[in-house]
């Protein structure tokens, strides 16, 4: 799904107007029989709901879907914000629609009248700023957001919680912006929606599709894209009916340490479980018994160190190269890596973890990197890569920067992984919870984003794919136990189930 700036939406809007035909007023009523949808499927039916309705269509659409849940409800209230100016056509014209219903009781708040009052069980609607906010909340706007936030009430935020930007949110002001239960966003998530930071304010968020018109967002570009399941299914290669250990690809992995063979052995069972035909994980002398006693599958290459990696095996039988979890920084590891990129192998390749904190030491080594290189470091790793960053929004903008300079796949891990590619675009996964938030989970995705490239994916693709069937694996593992309760090994073991669910949808 491609993912939009808020001032390209309104041009999608504008289009289907034109183009659908629809009226104004008629695609505010399509939007606002959504939102009535789910209110009415999520509401008990004697719940009483105070609307706050702003000056532009985001105030349209709350007047519109209080007129019709007026008729299925009771308490319902609705405050109009009065800042002294018109409201906009399609909103005045639900206005008089909702006067002429006649069910509602509808009060003005100007710079001098009491806040109302909202009880802690209301549920609030809040229909004040949209897609259309033009700059931070100040004054009366500001005031009545934080009255709302401070109610305790239930809120439900129509289309972007009031007060908050579409993407960047960097001069914002964070105390004027709602802090909604839920947000109901049309068409499409917001990219600020994706930022960590923002989490307080859009709650769980649901997208509600109001029929945009299809050639409007295929023409619109943008270099934003969410990874849902149609989009993860078409990469999927399907296995040939001759397929054979030989021709689906050697991937070599180079990981574990004293005290962190764990890593090693939670990549390789990533990686045999992407479907590789073969992998040979190369360890420390006192990985040796580890790793074959914990999973047999794998051929083990020794490296002459008891314990860390110094010196890499020979290249050559291997089609992707893997590298990082727990490998440890020490100096002569740093030296073994060095060595090995010096060899200008034109190998794909996925560095994560330790692998990334020495390349973090060692900028200069950036350019020995091969094409088709996938990095994935958490905020933390890319922090150290670059430069810490005080939000989402700009290291969003850094990570597309980095992948673009340097040539390679960044996979910024997070609960929506952004995926910067070098020609540019950047690709939000949807799939995963916070259950991954646990040790040796981004093991298991160098696994399998090493297994994927071995196969012959092309780097972009292995990381859209493969970090999509890591979180599905993930949200199946909790679907039959708990967030709480994941382990890194429970992805492994339903990585199968995640294939196998992608390739039915
Ligand atoms: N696109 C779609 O698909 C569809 C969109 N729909 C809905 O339309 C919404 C977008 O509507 P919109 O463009 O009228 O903008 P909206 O957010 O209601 O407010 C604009 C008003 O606020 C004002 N204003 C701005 N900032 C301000 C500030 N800081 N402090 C004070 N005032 C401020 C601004 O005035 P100005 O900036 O000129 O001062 C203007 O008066 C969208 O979110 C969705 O809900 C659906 O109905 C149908 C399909
Ligand atoms: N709240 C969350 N929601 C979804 N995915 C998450 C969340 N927290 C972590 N993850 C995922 O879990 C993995 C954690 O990787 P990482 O931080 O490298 O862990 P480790 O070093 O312990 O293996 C990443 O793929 C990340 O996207
Ligand atoms: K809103």
């Amino acid at each position: 799904m491609k993912l939009f700036a808020t001032s390209q939406i309104a041009g999608i809007d504008k289009y289907t107007i034109e183009h659908e035909p629809i009226s104004d007023i008629d695609l505010m009523e399509r939007a606002a029989s959504t939102l009535v949808d789910w209110i009415l499927h999520h509401a008990e039916p004697d719940q009483h709901m105070v609307f706050f309705v702003g000056p532009g269509n985001n105030g349209g659409d709350a007047l519109a879907a209080a007129r019709m849940l007026a008729w299925a409800l009771s308490g319902i209230e609705v405050y109009i914000l009065d800042l002294g100016k018109e409201m906009s056509d399609s909103a005045n014209s639900n206005l008089e629609r909702l006067q002429q219903q006649n069910r509602t009781r509808i009060s003005y708040i100007d710079a001098d009248s009491p806040m109302p009052e909202i009880k802690s069980t209301d549920w609030v609607i809040d229909g004040l700023f949209g897609s259309g906010l033009s700059r931070p909340l100040k004054g009366l706007p500001a005031k009545v957001v934080k009255h709302i936030n401070a109610s305790g009430a239930t809120v439900v935020a129509i289309d972007i919680p009031s007060g908050l930007m579409g993407e960047d949110n960097r001069e914002n002001d964070r105390d004027a912006i709602i802090r909604a239960d839920v947000t109901l966003t049309f068409q499409f998530p917001k990219i600020s929606f994706l930022l960590p930071e923002n989490d307080p304010f859009t709650g769980s968020w649901v997208v509600q599709d109001i029929g945009l018109h299809p050639d409007a967002i295929e023409k619109t570009e943008t270099p934003f894209f969410y990874t849902d399941h149609q989009v993860a299914r078409k990469l999927l290669k399907d296995r040939r009916t001759f397929a054979h250990k030989g021709n689906l690809g050697h991937a070599l992995l180079i990981a574990g340490s004293y005290g962190k063979m764990g890593a090693a052995v939670l990549a390789s069972r990533g990686c045999l479980r992407s479907g590789v035909g073969l992998l040979t994980t190369h360890v420390p002398r006192l990985g040796y018994s580890i790793l074959q006693n914990s999973i047999p599958e794998a051929m083990a290459s020794i490296d002459q160190s008891d314990l860390m990696f110094t010196q890499n095996p020979d290249l050559a039988p291997f089609n992707a190269i893997g590298i990082g979890p727990g490998l440890d920084t020490k100096c002569n590891t740093g030296r073994g890596v060095q060595r090995m990129l010096e060899e200008e192998l034109k190998k794909p390749m996925v560095i994560d973890a330790d692998g990334l904190n020495l390349l973090a030491r060692n900028p200069e080594w950036l350019k020995l990197l091969p094409p088709e290189t996938i990095l994935t470091p958490h905020p933390g790793e890319f922090a150290r890569l670059t430069h810490p960053v005080e939000c989402g929004y700009e290291r969003l903008q850094l990570a597309i920067d980095f992948a673009k300079d340097n040539g390679v796949v960044l996979v910024l891990k997070g609960a929506y992984t952004a995926i910067a590619c070098p020609d540019g675009t950047c690709w939000f996964n949807s799939t995963g919870n916070p259950g991954m938030a646990t040790a040796g989970s981004g093991d298991v995705l160098t696994g399998i984003l090493l297994g994927l490239l071995a196969q012959g994916y092309a780097a972009k693709d292995a990381a859209i794919l493969g970090v999509f069937l890591h979180g599905m694996a993930a949200d199946l593992a909790v679907e039959e136990s708990s967030q709480e309760a994941l382990l890194a090994g429970d992805i492994t073991q339903h990585l199968g189930l995640a294939f196998a669910t992608l390739k039915d949808s």
